[in-house]
C-alpha cells in the first residue's frame, strides 16, 4: 500500500478492491430485455456474466472455512440434501462486486413493480440498502455459495431473513452442466391466486445467472395488478458435483 493511501477499515478495503473486480459483460446488459423475462416467465437469464476463473474462486473459496460466518447442513434441517455457507464480512471482492454493481438496475425493476403494487420504493444505491437492512436488526451478509454431490437437492423455498426483504435475487451457475454434473435443474414454481400452480425449469450455463423474484411478482389481471407468489428449489443432482453462488441484496437478522 503507498504511504499515501486512506487508512484501512474493512469497508473501504473492500469497496476499493471490489471496485477492481474484471465483470465486463455487467455494462453489456440488456436491462430491457431483462425485464421482459421478468415480466413474462417470472425470471430471467442472464448472458454469461463470471468468466470461467471467478467461477472456479467461488468453487474453491467454499473449502476455506475462514471466508464463511455459518453453514447449513440442508438435510439437518429438512431442506434438502447438500451444503450451503453464508460469507463473513468483508464479502470476497468479487461477491461485494456483484452485490453493489448489480443493485441500482435491479432496484430500477424493484421500484417500477413497488409502484404497480402500491409499496415504499427501495433506495438507489446497495449502501443505502444495508443501512436501511442495520436499522431493522439485519446485520449479516446473507451472499453464499451452494454444493450438491449426487443425490442432492434443495427444497422449495423463500429467502426471507427479516422484515425487510429486497424483491429481486440471482444464482450464478459455477459449474458446466451437463459436463461437470447431471440433473440439479433450477426449480421455480409460480403460485397463482385461485389456480394451479405454475412450475418453470432453468438450465444456466457456466457463469450464467439467473434472475427471480424473493418472494413475489407484479402481474396484471383484470382488475389491475395482484401478487404472484414465487418459490425455487433445485431437483435431484444425479451425478457429479453442482456448485452455486447466490447473491442476496438484503442482509439477515
Ligand atoms: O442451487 C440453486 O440453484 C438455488 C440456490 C438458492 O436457493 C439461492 O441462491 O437462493
Ligand atoms: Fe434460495
Amino acid at each position: 500500500m503507498s504511504p499515501t493511501a486512506a487508512p484501512a477499515t474493512t469497508d473501504t478495503t473492500t469497496d476499493t478492491q471490489s471496485r477492481d473486480v474484471a465483470l465486463p459483460a455487467l455494462d453489456s446488459l440488456d436491462w430491457d430485455d431483462l425485464a421482459l423475462q421478468l415480466d413474462g416467465n417470472g425470471f430471467a437469464m442472464t448472458p454469461p456474466l463470471l468468466s470461467p476463473d471467478q467461477c472456479r474462486q467461488m468453487i474453491e473459496v467454499f473449502d476455506d472455512d475462514g471466508a464463511f460466518r455459518s453453514t447449513i447442513d440442508m438435510a439437518r434441517l429438512s431442506f434438502g440434501e447438500g451444503r450451503y455457507r453464508y460469507f463473513a464480512d468483508p464479502l470476497p471482492p468479487l461477491v461485494q462486486a456483484l452485490r453493489t454493481r448489480l443493485y441500482p438496475p435491479m432496484a430500477a425493476v424493484a421500484n417500477r413493480w413497488a409502484g404497480v403494487l402500491g409499496e415504499d420504493p427501495w433506495p438507489d444505491t446497495h449502501g443505502e440498502l444495508i443501512e436501511a437492512c442495520s436499522a431493522a436488526g439485519q446485520h449479516k451478509p446473507t451472499p453464499l455459495v451452494l454444493r450438491y454431490g449426487p443425490t442432492g437437492y434443495n427444497c422449495l423455498h423463500q429467502d426471507v431473513y427479516g422484515d425487510l426483504t429486497f424483491p429481486l435475487q440471482l444464482l450464478f451457475m459455477l459449474n458446466t452442466p451437463d459436463v461437470d454434473f447431471t440433473g440439479g435443474e433450477s426449480v421455480f414454481v409460480e403460485q397463482r391466486p385461485r389456480q394451479q400452480s405454475r412450475p418453470m425449469v432453468a438450465r444456466p450455463g457456466l457463469g450464467q445467472a439467473v434472475i427471480f423474484p424473493v418472494r413475489y411478482r407484479p402481474k396484471q389481471g383484470a382488475r389491475g395488478y395482484h401478487r404472484v407468489q414465487m418459490r425455487h428449489g433445485v431437483s435431484a443432482v444425479h451425478t457429479g458435483d453442482r456448485h452455486v453462488l447466490g447473491v442476496i441484496f438484503h442482509n439477515a437478522r
